[in-house]
């Protein structure tokens, strides 16, 4: 371990190599998976280091909620990261990557009044007409539901945030958006860069040979600026024309006194609303796939959840915001897609000074991450963990409630989700609509035998998304397809 006066011992890990440290058993997959194995050795605190960077595993929830939420004050901090957060520049361009600074308090507080528990009201007759849109594409062409839910989260996203009407294919702001996500997990991809194991490294000048890094970080900070700063001056040019459509932004870019913001105030809006597309896509969309697959697997579940929509909605309408409260099993089937996926696997926070737990240092500066999936997945917390169960959420005689996932899986402390509300309605609303009027179930093979697709997931970037599989979608009933097409006229001159 780098050298420095210990006041405590760190906590056990497995033995590493001098200077390399823990490199060679560093897992490229599903790092989670390896370090819930190593738990099972060394506790549920672990320790290793690699080319003087220091991790710091958190595999109970116990010492998760003890570090991330009472001691958020010291825990509020990201890793520092050279090749994304540095040389990319998204420590200044998104509120993810940030420290926890006077600009992210900015940042975070206007995404709540954009997104808070109140605010969020506002946006859901927007987010009904996104949803009709994607009733109507799994309609019209079922097979490609998997780029449908994309496609409408970041078109509602977007329509939210700038304003801006995207077009249903090939839409070119959406198109950057899509590049720049790939750009930031490139990035950030584990063992890709140098520099982010020798951060000295992003000194030495561009022309120096095998200084080709900082040629790409340079061309990707540029991309990255203009995907914030682009929409960002169109809203602003518009708003001083009078002709911007209503928007978050656009609401927000005028002073009491009718003026446009400048200086540091604009840069926070431009960061605030730059940083939700990236942060809310590969999250809400891998929530929904999941759902998709874990529908196609579980027929029996999935007619319970249709027959408790259909006796609180009836056939005429389609499901709403306000149904949520009496649909207790969809709620439940929310709660185990979350759980089953943990769509961010690994929260990596930081803390600025040496800390003391149970007697073990946490280095300052090292990642200290803790591993959702393991807890999530934990069968002293949830057992049977690999079964989708979603009776877990529903209190029942005699079984005790397990642990709500959610309490976990939008982060902890000062860094929890700020678009928590934004994706809980969203993600409520995909789920109940499109069970509403339509069956999922496994595709059809070409020799007629139905093929269940398989309960498996990767991790992209630092998000877990259902591998790539096929399911059918079809529509329940004659009268479903009506009512999805009488809503969508109703909604097409919005
Ligand atoms: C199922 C969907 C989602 C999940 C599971 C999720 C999860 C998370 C997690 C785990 C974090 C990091 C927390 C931490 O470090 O402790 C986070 C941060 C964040 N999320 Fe989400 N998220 C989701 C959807 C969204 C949406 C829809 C938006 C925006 C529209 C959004 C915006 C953000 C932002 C801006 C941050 C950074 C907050 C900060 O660092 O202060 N998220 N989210």
């Amino acid at each position: 371990a780098p050298r420095r006066r210990r006041r405590a011992t760190l906590p056990p890990g497995p033995k590493a190599i001098p200077i390399i440290g823990n490199l060679l058993q560093l897992p490229r997959v599903n790092p989670f998976e390896i370090y819930a194995k190593w738990s099972k050795t060394y506790g549920p605190l672990l320790y290793f280091h690699v080319m003087g960077r220091e991790f710091v595993i958190v595999n109970s929830l116990k010492a998760a909620m003890d570090l991330f939420e009472t001691r958020s004050n010291l825990y509020c901090h990201k890793p520092r990261m050279v090749m994304a957060g540095e040389l990319v520049g998204k420590e200044q361009t998104s509120m993810v990557f940030s420290r926890y600074n006077d600009r992210l308090k900015e940042c975070r507080k206007i995404t709540h009044s954009w997104m808070g528990k109140m605010s969020i009201v506002e946006t859901y007759p927007l987010q009904e007409i996104g949803l009709v849109r994607l009733l109507e594409a799994l309609l019209d062409d079922p097979e490609r539901f998997s780029d449908h839910v994309r496609t409408y989260a970041g078109t509602v996203l977007l329509r939210l945030i700038y304003g801006t009407r995207c077009l249903p294919r090939d839409d070119p702001h959406i198109a950057l958006s899509e590049h720049v996500c790939g750009l930031t997990a490139e990035a950030m991809r584990p063992g890709r860069w140098f520099c982010d194991f020798l951060p000295w490294m992003a000194n030495i000048p561009e022309w120096f040979p095998g200084a080709g890094f900082k040629q790409w970080a340079k061309q990707t900070r540029r991309t990255t600026m203009e995907l914030i700063q682009g929409p960002y001056e169109v809203v602003k040019k518009a708003v001083i024309d009078g002709t911007a459509p209503k928007s978050w932004l656009a609401d927000e870019m005028l002073d009491e006194s009718g003026q446009i913001k400048g200086g540091e105030e604009a840069y926070n809006l431009m960061m605030a609303s730059g940083s939700l597309y990236a942060a809310g896509i590969d999250t809400t969309v891998s929530a929904i796939r999941t759902f998709f697959l874990m529908m196609a697997r579980n027929p029996e579940i999935q007619k319970k959840a249709q027959d408790e929509i259909d006796s609180v909605v009836g056939p005429n309408r389609l499901p709403s915001v306000s149904d949520r409260p009496s649909l207790p099993y969809i709620n439940a089937i929310i709660k185990e897609c979350l759980r089953i996926n943990s769509i961010v696997p690994i929260l990596p926070h930081s803390s600025d000074t040496d800390d003391v737990y149970e007697g073990y240092l946490i280095p300052k500066g090292s990642f200290v991450m803790v591993n959702a999936w393991k807890i999530l997945h934990d069968p002293e917390i949830y057992p049977e963990p690999e079964n989708f169960r979603p009776e877990r959420f529903i209190p029942s005689p005699g079984e005790e409630m397990q642990m709500d996932p959610e309490e976990l899986v939008f982060g902890l402390g000062r860094r929890t989700c700020a678009g928590l509300y934004f994706a809980q309605s969203w993600i409520y609303l995909n789920m109940t609509q499109v069970l509403f009027a339509f069956d999922i179930g496994p595709a059809k093979a070409p020799d007629g035998n139905l093929i269940v697709p398989p309960a498996r997931f990767e991790t992209a970037g630092h998000i877990r998304v259902p591998a790539e599989f096929k399911c059918s979608v079809s529509p329940r009933s004659p009268e479903k397809i009506e009512l999805i097409r009488e809503v969508a006229t109703m909604v097409r001159d919005d």
